[in-house]
């Protein structure tokens, strides 16, 4: 399999399969488990990036439910989100709520790790609250697992296709940066940039459902001139893009 990303020195794209979303979810969530028990294991607390959508629940799903859980003290996690939406905090389209009501009610978590983008009732304005989440991504420094919900479009993150303005890249480039008339609601967002999804030493694009497939082929097998979003970025050290049998219907 080939690299699907458009920058040099990443790790090349992997594929893995699962016949249902939920094997795919169970998947996922043995994996971002045994990541962060072997970073604790040697004594560091592991940072994990969250994704929003359908996989985004899917995988808290299958991280809530998973025997193996409590084998993380998940206290000593860092958790980050790959977007979020521009609504008050706590709003049922927020990316962070999907962790509040199916993984850390199951979970001991420490509030101190964990990093949301403020809402758009924090009292900062949008452009604010995207400079202070960069900061935030910042002072985290690794990152151990970055997980992405593909879109229907080929986005991940809020980078949506056919947006030059969301590209930024470069090491000049923030962490964080706005969306706005974001193509999908709610129109405005926060989204880590194209160069913070690449620190992460694992960049795990995740699509279920036949709706995805179009995506998949197209990460699977980049446009030279225009890859997609989702087919820009890679890990440090690993580029999974994990699909349901639906989403990996076209031919590899
Ligand atoms: O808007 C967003 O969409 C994607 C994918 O959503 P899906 O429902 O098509 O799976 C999501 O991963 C991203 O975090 C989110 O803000």
């Amino acid at each position: 399999m080939s690299a699907a990303s458009d920058a040099p020195g990443g790790a090349a794209l992997r594929l893995e399969r699962a016949a249902t979303v939920d094997a795919l979810a169970e998947r996922v969530a043995a994996r971002v488990i045994a990541v962060c028990r072997a970073r604790q294991e040697a004594g560091a607390v592991p940072c994990v990036v969250l994704t929003g959508g359908s996989m985004g629940r899917a995988s808290l799903l299958g991280i809530a439910a998973h025997a193996e859980r409590d084998s993380v003290d998940w206290s000593r996690v860092r958790v980050l989100w790959g977007d979020e939406r521009w609504v008050p905090a706590g709003h049922e389209e927020r990316n962070d709520r999907l962790a509040d009501e199916l993984l850390f009610p199951h979970v001991e978590v420490d509030p101190a790790f964990i990093h949301r983008v403020p809402g758009s009732d924090s009292g900062l304005t949008l452009d604010e609250a995207a400079a202070q989440y960069a900061v935030a991504v910042d002072r985290a420094g690794r990152i151990d697992v970055a997980l992405n919900g593909v879109g229907p479009d080929g986005h991940l993150c809020s980078l949506f296709p056919g947006r030059a303005d969301l590209l930024v890249d470069g090491p000049d480039a923030p962490a964080a940066m706005v969306v706005r008339d974001s193509p999908k609601p709610p129109p405005e967002r926060v989204t880590l940039t194209l160069p913070a999804v690449r620190r992460a030493d694992r960049v795990w694009l995740l699509a279920a459902g036949a709706e995805k497939a179009e995506a998949v082929a197209r990460i699977v097998r980049p446009d030279a001139d225009d890859p997609l979003p989702a087919a820009r970025v890679h890990g440090r050290d690993e580029t999974v893009l994990w699909v349901d049998a639906a989403a990996g219907l076209a031919p590899a």
